[in-house]
């Protein structure tokens, strides 16, 4: 069955809600940035409420200090959504230990030739490119053409994202045989508001 993340909570009853319909991942946003920031502080309190969810911390570009800030926050899956480099993940992942997943823009079949070097990463994920001067480099609710992942023999376990809805995710894991999926911006009703019935519309959407 495709495993799904929802990413970008930031209410404790939410969380729980979304582990309860089945999230396999729930992902908090440790990026400025974002309408989904969370502080370290909220997210000891979140971390409560995953029950069998595993959390991931969406970092980007993050130094060794915040590395270590998150894992000792008992977060064990850190989401690098950056620039990082395949020598980057490859420090992160010695020093850690843990889960480690490398986050791609696609845009052309280039961009997925990138994929084979990340060879630390336990899991990539394949996501649209941010817009152009965008303060972020993910969380946009874009969509990316996914026939470009066509005949692509993933190197490692992958999730897709990318302006993933209830509406479009059967078809974008028909398409692309993605055997995970990641959501944000689709289970809002505005920027940074997750919404009940459009998270347990997704995770039914994505498992069906
Ligand atoms: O969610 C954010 O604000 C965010 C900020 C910085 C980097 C990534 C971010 N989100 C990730 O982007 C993809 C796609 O999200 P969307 O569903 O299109 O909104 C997903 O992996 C999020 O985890």
């Amino acid at each position: 069955m495709t495993q799904v993340k929802i990413c970008g909570l930031t209410d404790p009853d939410l969380v729980r809600f979304a582990a309860q319909k089945g999230a396999d991942w729930i992902g908090f946003v440790f990026v400025e940035a974002s309408p989904r920031h969370v502080t370290e502080a909220a997210a000891a309190t979140l971390l409560m409420q995953a029950g069998r969810a595993v959390p991931v911390a969406l970092l980007v570009d993050p130094d060794d200090a915040q590395i270590q800030r998150i894992v000792a926050l008992g977060i064990r899956t850190l989401q690098l959504h950056g620039s990082e480099t395949p020598e980057r993940v490859t420090a992160i992942k010695a020093a850690t230990g843990v889960e480690v997943w490398k986050a791609l823009g696609v845009a052309a079949p280039e961009d997925l030739e990138r994929a084979a070097l990340y060879t630390a990463a336990d899991r990539l994920l394949i996501d649209a490119k941010p817009p152009h001067g965008a303060d972020r480099t993910g969380g946009h609710g874009l969509a990316f053409d996914w026939t470009l992942l066509e005949g692509w023999s993933a190197p490692k376990p992958w999730l897709l994202a990318g302006g993933l809805t209830a509406e479009n995710v059967a078809e974008a894991i028909r398409l692309t045989g993605a055997p995970a999926v990641d959501v944000s911006s689709g289970v809002e009703r505005l920027k940074g508001l997750k919404d009940r019935a459009l998270v347990q519309a997704f995770i039914e959407a994505a498992k069906a």
